[in-house]
């Protein structure tokens, strides 16, 4: 559904002058820098997957989004949205995608929002049934009613998101590109985004590709992952393997009724490291793929009466910030 061969984009930057009349001479600049943003990407992806694509800022995700919306050019490389180019036929592949940038709104900042969507009906060319019948639809789900006669510009965030959405959706797409659609909202506003987002992916089958910078919408939402970094996509899979091929340590916390007394010279043989001793809890780091829990206990069992545990898995923002 959506494919990318290879894609590149250079930025070409002029090089500012210094020195008098610098204001002139920068018009006629002829020293350029390049910044390589997005370097071989290659992706696929297929119908009603829901695909994070994460990595730094800088990165390269909303380049790569803005190439497959077909906002921007690619330098090399080729895109296809169901089969077509969204540089070539941007009209045809328009009508099978909705995108959401979370920095900025689609919106007329000083209409109503129900206005707003007037005006996209009429540039989709939607006709008025079909446009009546999604409008309720979208009212219903993302709860629009409250706010839908209100200018955009005196919405909540969370509000203004949810406006957004129903717009990327007024044309009812196969496709969604989000790029940070939860940024700035509080948790009950982001919890909200989520469950919307969960509904459009497996209740209407939206394919979405998501980037953000938050771990818990990729962890609750997406069943793959990409990572990209300075350009390059380094990983592509499920985040459990992620999770396996990092290798982060478990934390385990062992409470003893008394003192613990470790066995002479005999820890390093132990499948498990032992990081720390204090007031009668001992912590240990682990690697879950090699030793068990129950492993672990049987052998700390010894050393005194064991009263407690406490498991502390590596959470997938420690994951990703070892991948990056
Ligand atoms: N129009 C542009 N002109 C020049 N350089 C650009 C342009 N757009 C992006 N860049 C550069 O390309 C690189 C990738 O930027 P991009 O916005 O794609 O990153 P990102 O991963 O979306 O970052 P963030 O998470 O901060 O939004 C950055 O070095 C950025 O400065």
């Amino acid at each position: 559904m959506i494919i990318a061969r290879n894609l590149c984009k250079t930025f070409k930057l002029t090089v500012p002058k210094e020195g008098r009349f610098k204001g002139i001479r920068n018009l006629f600049a002829s020293e350029y820098r390049e910044v390589n943003a997005v370097k071989d990407v290659t992706l696929s992806i297929g119908s009603g997957e829901f695909v994070g694509y994460i990595g730094p800022n800088g990165a390269g995700k909303s380049t790569t989004i803005k190439m497959l919306s077909g906002i921007l050019h690619p330098t090399s490389g080729d895109v296809l949205i169901c089969g077509a180019s969204p540089q070539q036929n941007r009209r045809q592949v328009v009508r099978q995608l909705g995108v959401v940038f979370g920095q900025r709104s689609q919106l007329w900042w000083d209409l109503p929002v129900r206005d707003s969507y007037d005006i996209l009906a009429s540039m989709y060319k939607l006709d008025a049934p079909h446009y009546k019948e999604q409008l309720a639809t979208l009212r219903n789900v993302l709860q629009l009613d409250e706010f839908i006669d209100t200018p955009v510009r005196k919405l909540s965030l969370g509000q203004r998101m949810r406006a957004d959405l129903a717009a990327a959706l007024l044309h009812n797409p196969a496709i969604l590109f989000l790029d940070e659609p939860t940024i700035g909202l509080d948790v009950v506003a982001k919890k909200q985004i989520r469950t919307y987002l969960k509904h459009l992916n497996v209740e209407w089958g939206k394919t979405i590709l998501l980037t953000t910078h938050d771990m818990d919408d990729i962890e609750q939402l997406c069943s793959r992952v990409i990572v990209i970094n300075r350009g390059e996509a380094i990983y592509d899979g499920s985040i459990e393997n992620l999770q396996e091929r990092i290798g982060l340590p478990s934390v385990m916390k062992l409470a003893f009724r008394g003192p613990v007394t470790l066995p002479a010279g005999r820890t390093e043989m132990l499948p498990f490291k032992v990081t720390d001793v204090q007031d009668n809890v001992l912590t240990i780091e682990c690697n879950r793929n090699e030793v068990t829990a129950m492993e672990v206990l049987r052998n700390v069992s010894e050393w005194g009466d064991l009263l407690d545990v406490h498991i502390e898995e590596p959470d997938f923002e420690d994951i990703i910030h070892r991948v990056y």
